[in-house]
């Protein structure tokens, strides 16, 4: 089974502003929400690709009701430990440029902490799991690495999607997979990375470190994948960016989708790149049939 954990969901308010003024009275021109939050975002899109997974996490209060409902009517399994505090709500504006205001989330007790630690427990030797997304404030920024290490003392494998001081823990623990922005990898080393070359650099350099597979995404100039054997380059299709919230973990929910299908790497990599494109290039996350038309248009080089 796939679990995907997201210690920090959201619900994600999509509004559209034309010129928008800072300090004046604005009126939408379209608005929308929808369950956010980077693996339930996973758990949606594999979904879409026809591969099961139950959502894990923290959810409380109006919010929190809101996404479980919209997740169960999507047929997606969840088992999410219930919080006092609500759910956060994240504000996506759109005006020309994307603009995001992310809320710090509620915070969670050591007892709910104990429930999610008692389900991992429970988890067993063929599982996948995904931990993604920001940590809410009351847990450490270590809380990553102690869930992993548990993960891994059980031999499941552990896919992480995460940034800032998580991730300098997370690559120390050598995950499955980690799939950095080509910003967040340059944080990790204190550069800029700006070219496929680049990000092959730094990418190899978490290799060295005991991550097993790296997928840089690099948004409209696409994503490499490396491990230790092989390294990958594809460049993203072309199109008109609609939302790109959510394009990276299109990525991870496409690749985790060709793993959980006994794909190569190679394939599963295409199917990663072609999921994120298609979401940039529509208002919500993409559907199976966008992603396999825009799989047509990934070539996926050795780099
Ligand atoms: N402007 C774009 N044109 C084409 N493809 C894009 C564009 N933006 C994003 N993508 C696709 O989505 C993938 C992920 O994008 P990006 O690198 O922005 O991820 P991210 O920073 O994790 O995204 P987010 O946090 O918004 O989910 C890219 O590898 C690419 O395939
Ligand atoms: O604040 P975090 O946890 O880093 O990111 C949360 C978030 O921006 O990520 C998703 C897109 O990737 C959105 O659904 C959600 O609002």
């Amino acid at each position: 089974m796939i679990y995907t954990v997201t210690l920090n969901p959201s619900v994600d308010y999509i509004v559209q502003v034309e010129n928008f003024e800072l300090g004046g009275l604005n009126r939408s021109v379209m608005d929308t929400k929808f369950p956010g939050g980077k693996g339930i975002n996973v758990s949606r899109v594999l979904k879409r690709l026809g591969v099961d997974s139950t959502a894990l996490g923290f959810l409380g209060g109006f919010t929190g009701g809101y996404i479980e409902k919209f997740l169960r009517e999507e047929g997606i399994s969840t088992d999410f430990v219930h919080v006092s505090e609500d759910t956060r709500i994240n504000i996506k504006l759109k005006s020309g440029v994307e603009t995001e205001i992310n809320g710090k989330g509620p915070s969670i007790s050591e007892a709910e902490l104990d429930k999610l630690l008692a389900q991992i427990e429970k988890l067993n030797e063929n599982d996948m799991i995904l931990f993604s997304g920001s940590i809410p404030s009351s847990l450490p920024s270590t809380i990553y690495v102690d869930l992993i290490k548990r993960c891994q003392k059980k031999n499941i494998r552990v896919i992480a999607d995460v940034s800032g001081e998580p991730l300098n823990h997370v690559i120390k623990a050598d995950p499955f997979l980690i799939k950095p922005n080509h910003h967040e990898i340059g944080e990790i080393f204190g550069v800029k990375v700006e070219t496929p070359e680049e990000a092959h650099k730094y990418g190899s350099r978490l290799l060295d470190m005991g991550v097993e597979n790296v997928i840089i995404s690099m948004a409209e100039k696409g994503a490499l994948f490396l491990n230790q054997e092989v390294s990958y380059y594809a460049v993203a299709p072309k199109g008109t960016v609609k939302n790109s919230a959510g394009a990276g973990d299109s990525v991870v929910a496409g690749f985790m989708s060709g793993i959980a299908k006994g794909k190569p790497y190679e394939e599963a990599f295409a199917l990663g790149v072609a999921c994120g494109s298609a979401t940039a290039f529509s208002m919500e996350l993409c559907t199976k049939e966008e992603a396999e038309e825009l799989l047509k248009q990934v070539n996926v080089k050795p780099l």
